[in-house]
């Protein structure tokens, strides 16, 4: 079965607080013979079986960091590198936003609010960008803003393998004027960030410096920000963040998969450690030698 369809199946059970407790009221919800008879041991046992190796397949990797550390940009060029999908469970909200869909009006105002939005709402937004991706043929994905409760981790660790986590960070004060300097072109779609970080060492932290992200002449005068993005939301958005997804780096701590890395600066700095800890230089020349 493929990955999606067993996103979807979970989807369906998200509704209650985890993966456990959909497990347990699946039993539950059987005849005691049914029970022991049929009941799998694990609602998506089947797709244990069919999950593909890595060898066959290409990188499925999770992207964590705060809300505006930078995710969405080294995601995005790893997976131009790699080859792989890069999906941000936010772009997918934003679209659904700009969208008629039923669920377009109560979204906006979660959203706005720097509020999650559920995980069944989250994952069947996942699960349909997978499907059309599988459609096409695509293998492999990096995630950006998904999973961001540990319910959502339990999910996607029922349904697919995750190679590895990279844990993007950042100093808080930084973050804030980087979200508070973010801006998208409402013609091309671009991102570009107008903030300019110039924060020198101080109480034994290291100076700081990220030159911002200037869009070309023909973006500037149609720049907007994102209504989350006012100080008041960004403060709340990082706030639950400490709340809900802290404990997602430490789901996948105690699987050893997190990759730690503090960002040193602006990409320049930080794009050739990233591939250096990645150990991917050899990739990045590869390419520039074909191109
Ligand atoms: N995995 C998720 N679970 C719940 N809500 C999500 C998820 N991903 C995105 N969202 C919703 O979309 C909004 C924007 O997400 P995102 O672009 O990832 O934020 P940021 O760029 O600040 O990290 C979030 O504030 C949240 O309301």
């Amino acid at each position: 079965m493929a990955a999606v369809q067993r996103l979807l199946r979970a989807a369906a059970s998200s509704s209650t607080s985890s993966v456990a407790a959909g497990r347990r009221r699946m039993a539950t919800s059987l005849a005691p013979e049914q029970v022991t008879a049929a009941a799998p041991a694990f609602p998506f046992a089947g797709a244990e079986r069919r999950r593909r190796p890595a060898h066959e397949r290409n990188v499925q990797w999770v992207f964590l960091g705060c809300p505006g550390v930078g995710k969405g940009t080294y995601a995005s060029r790893l997976s131009r590198l790699l080859g792989v999908p890069h999906i941000a469970t936010g772009d997918l909200v934003r679209d659904e936003l700009a969208s008629t869909g039923p669920d377009a009006v109560q979204l906006k105002e979660i959203v706005n609010q720097g509020k999650l939005v559920s995980d069944e709402i989250i994952i069947n937004l996942l699960s349909k960008r997978l499907r059309k991706g599988e459609e096409k043929g695509e293998s492999g994905f990096i995630l950006d803003g998904f999973p961001r409760t540990v319910n959502q981790a339990e999910i996607l660790d029922g349904v697919t393998d995750i190679d590895m986590v990279v844990n993007l960070k950042l100093r808080e004060d930084i973050i804030v004027q980087k979200c508070l300097g973010r801006r998208i072109c409402s013609q091309c779609g671009k991102n570009f960030n107008l903030a300019c970080i110039d924060v020198k060492a101080e109480n034994g932290l290291p100076p700081i410096y990220m030159s911002p992200l200037l869009p070309p002449n023909n973006c500037m005068s149609k720049l907007l920000t994102r209504d989350d993005d006012t100080e008041e939301v960004v403060r709340n958005r990082l706030r639950i963040y400490n709340e809900m997804s802290q404990p997602v780096e430490d789901f996948y701590q105690k699987q050893g998969k997190v990759l730690e890395f503090d960002l040193p600066g602006g990409i320049p700095e930080s794009w050739p450690k990233l591939l250096d800890v990645l150990n991917l230089e050899d990739q990045q020349e590869m390419k520039l030698a074909a191109a």
